[in-house]
């Protein structure tokens, strides 16, 4: 990396817990890890402390991120990928689990490194109320307007049917 990096204050909640830590020097996310051992069965949830908390200086965001290795040979995910940690925020860094696969358990043990910590710059907005939106290229068309995405196995599904009623939908004030 070019730049140095930012600091950012952190309290070990949990003295005996490993800090956060790029795996490489250019790693974009620093690994979290559990502090705590859990089973989570198939399909279901846990959420596990980290054992840490953080100051994040105002203007960034912490983005809580999968590791794509459990992801792939687990299911391990994060329920609600990407976690957001606000600059504000001084309580426990928690991460909220799901075992997406269908037939096996996954076991985590105190210490595993469980996902992984995004710092990045962010902006914040003024919303400024207008009738009409400017002109644009893409316009309302979303959600697969351009294509390119598999056929839905059943086409009369009711996921099928509320895609079509996107395309409906107007950017103009109703009034
Ligand atoms: O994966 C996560 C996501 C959030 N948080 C903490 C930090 C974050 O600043 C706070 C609130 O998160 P968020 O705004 O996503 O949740 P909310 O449901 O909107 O809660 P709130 O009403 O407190 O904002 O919870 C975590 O520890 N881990
Ligand atoms: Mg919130």
């Amino acid at each position: 990396m070019t730049e140095s990096p930012i600091r950012v204050p952190l309290v070990r909640l949990d003295k005996d817990m490993p800090l956060p830590a790029y795996e490489k020097h250019s790693d974009a996310g620093a690994d979290l890890r559990t502090a705590v051992d859990v089973r989570i069965e198939p399909g279901e949830r846990a959420v596990v402390g980290t054992g840490i908390a953080l100051a994040l200086p105002h203007g960034y965001v912490g983005l809580v991120h999968p590791r794509s290795g459990l992801a792939v040979k687990h299911g391990l995910s994060v329920v609600n990928s990407p976690g957001t940690i606000d600059a504000g925020y001084r309580g426990e860094i928690k991460i909220p689990l799901i075992n997406t696969d269908a037939h096996h358990a996954i076991d985590l043990k105190r210490g595993d490194r469980v996902a992984q910590l995004l710092v990045q710059r962010v902006e914040t907005a003024e919303f400024d109320v207008v009738d009409e939106l400017p002109a644009s290229e893409r316009g309302t068309g979303g959600f697969g307007s351009t294509g390119g995405f598999a056929s839905p196995a059943d086409e009369g599904s009711a996921a099928g049917a509320a895609a079509d009623g996107l395309a409906a939908t107007t950017a103009k004030a109703e009034n």
